[in-house]
């Protein structure tokens, strides 16, 4: 067969004996009508005019099939819905003659394969064509900045002067040479390849480093400086969601952890990682992660934020009164959760904590977490909200290890947590304290977070547990308030009662 001519100039018009709308097969084939390739509205287009009304179709979801040597049938599909039903459109297009026909298709071939090479970088920047697991659930802005952070390395030596951290993780790893030696390996997210090295250490027979950022080229280099351990090591660059390795791995490595441990949504390829990549009954560390929450009471840090919408307050800034805005700045700071290390004795009752075990959890079960929340209060305090914090258990053969990001143990870049009610709750001792911690999933690699809490009725009439005051608050956990203040010695002005505070911290952070 010949090869089809190259038509004179790419995005061409072409004129055709007749289109017929496949919807409308009906009424009678419109006369020479004009098929354009255009990208007018910054997508790749054909657009097919016939008197007044265009009709266009999304190169990216188009795909044309020849029916006979001057016939072609061309397909948009999903280009309707009715009633949550989608619907294709079609249009069979009679061509002049056969070589028309084959210019046309030779066109329509090009234009495709460049729509399909722009890929996310389309003029509108948004992933029309889903590549992987990651993209169809990911906003390509969101992982492109997120890559863009890991491929950098100052942030891969902040979490590496994390010696919490790092230090856990290499403990871990040695600690369990038995889970390593002679065993292949993946490092989910390996990052500046640091924890591929450690399992090196230990023994691996070989470890494969994905890395989806930049950084793989620096593991690259910083596992060749470390030439008695890189034989051992291939880095991958590419998501864990898509790339291929020639065999699978008796143990997975990862430090998937962000805020509150779900933070990143990288938790989501761990697991997937795990379905695609790991042998049954193989290893995982870390093996299981717990997010940990507790009510608090912190009148100093309510005032600060309350006091940040103060600003708003003012009727007279360079003659203008700013207060219309007061309500919405308030909320504003309310919906940002803040992080920084706290001191474990402004937790007013034992945490209660949610079990994430990655060795079973779905993919799916991440993209929504509810948790109820039940405490007894032993103080009478004002309720500012719920401290969160989390932990990993490293669940070796020889060893169990735990790396905590709880307030009062040594602190680490995750910090804590804080959910700031804009309406604190009143308690009195004994009294019931109940809600839920609702988190879900959003594209930005985040979560929404809505935090109900109510105190239950006490005294007389608790019996029929009726509700006095509730308190609610939304929030992005994408954007927090970095506050990383240290640890700081609080007054006993706050109503605490410090030296049962601390008992109820201590046991809930060592004891397992
Ligand atoms: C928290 S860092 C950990 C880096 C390194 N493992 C360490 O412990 O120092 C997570 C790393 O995983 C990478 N990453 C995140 N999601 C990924 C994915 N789906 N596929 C491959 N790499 C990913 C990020 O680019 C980042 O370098």
């Amino acid at each position: 067969m010949e090869a089809p001519q190259a038509p004179k100039q790419m995005y061409n018009e072409f004129t055709l004996a007749s289109i017929t709308h496949l919807s409308s097969s009906s009424s009678p084939p419109t006369l020479s009508p004009v098929a354009r390739f255009c990208s007018d509205s910054g997508f790749s287009e054909l657009r097919f005019e016939q008197g007044h009304e265009p009709v266009n179709f999304n190169l990216q979801k188009t795909q044309l099939f020849k029916l006979g040597p001057t016939e072609s049938l061309c397909i948009l599909e999903g280009s309707e819905t009715v009633k949550e039903t989608i619907y294709s459109r079609g249009i069979t297009i009679q061509f002049r003659n056969k070589e028309e026909s084959t210019s046309f298709h030779y066109a329509f071939d090009q234009c495709k394969k460049e729509v399909n090479a722009q890929g996310s970088n389309l003029p509108n920047g948004t992933a029309l064509e889903s590549k992987s697991k990651f993209d169809d659930k990911i906003e390509a802005s969101s992982a492109k900045m997120y890559f863009h952070y890991y491929g950098q390395l100052l942030h891969q030596q902040n979490m590496m002067q994390d010696y919490v951290r790092t230090g856990s993780y290499y403990a871990a790893v040695i600690e369990n040479r038995a889970d390593f030696a002679g065993r292949v390996v993946v490092d989910v997210g390996a990052g500046s390849g640091i924890l591929s090295l450690f399992a090196a250490q230990a023994g691996a027979k070989h470890v494969y480093a994905v890395e989806a950022s930049e950084m793989a080229e620096y593991a690259r280099k910083l596992i060749a400086g470390n030439p008695l351990l890189s034989q051992k090591i291939t880095v991958i660059k590419g998501k864990v969601e898509d790339v291929e390795l020639p065999e699978k791995a008796d143990i997975l490595i990862s430090e998937p952890m962000g805020t509150l441990l779900i933070n990143e949504r990288m938790l989501e390829s761990y697991v997937i990682a795990r379905d695609r990549f790991l042998v049954p009954n193989g290893k995982m560390f870390p093996t299981l992660g717990r997010i940990h929450m507790a009510p608090f009471s912190d009148e100093y840090l309510y005032i600060e934020i309350a006091n940040k919408a103060l600003f708003w307050q003012q009727q007279n800034y360079y003659g203008v009164d700013l207060t219309a805005l007061h309500g919405t700045a308030f909320q504003g700071y309310f919906s940002q959760p803040v992080v920084d290390a706290f001191d474990p004795r402004l937790l007013v009752a034992p945490a209660i904590s949610h079990v994430i075990n990655f060795t079973t959890v779905k993919e799916e079960d991440l993209y929504e977490i509810n948790v109820p929340l039940k405490y007894t209060s032993p103080v009478g305090t004002r309720i500012h909200g719920l401290a969160c914090w989390f932990d990993v258990l490293f669940d070796g053969s020889t060893v169990q290890r735990w790396l905590t990001t709880a307030p009062g143990a040594p602190t680490t870049h995750w910090y804590q947590l804080r959910c700031v009610l804009s309406q604190p709750l009143y308690v009195m001792p004994g009294q019931e304290i109940v809600g839920h911690l609702h988190m879900i999933a959003h594209s930005a690699q985040s979560y929404t977070i809505n935090l109900t809490m109510s105190v239950k009725m006490w005294g007389p009439g608790a019996e029929q547990g009726g509700i006095l005051q509730t308190s609610s608050c939304k929030l992005d956990l994408k954007e927090p308030y970095y506050r990383m203040s240290q640890p700081q010695a609080y007054s006993l002005t706050q109503d605490q009662q410090p030296q049962q505070l601390l008992q109820t911290q201590v046991l809930i952070c060592f004891v397992v």
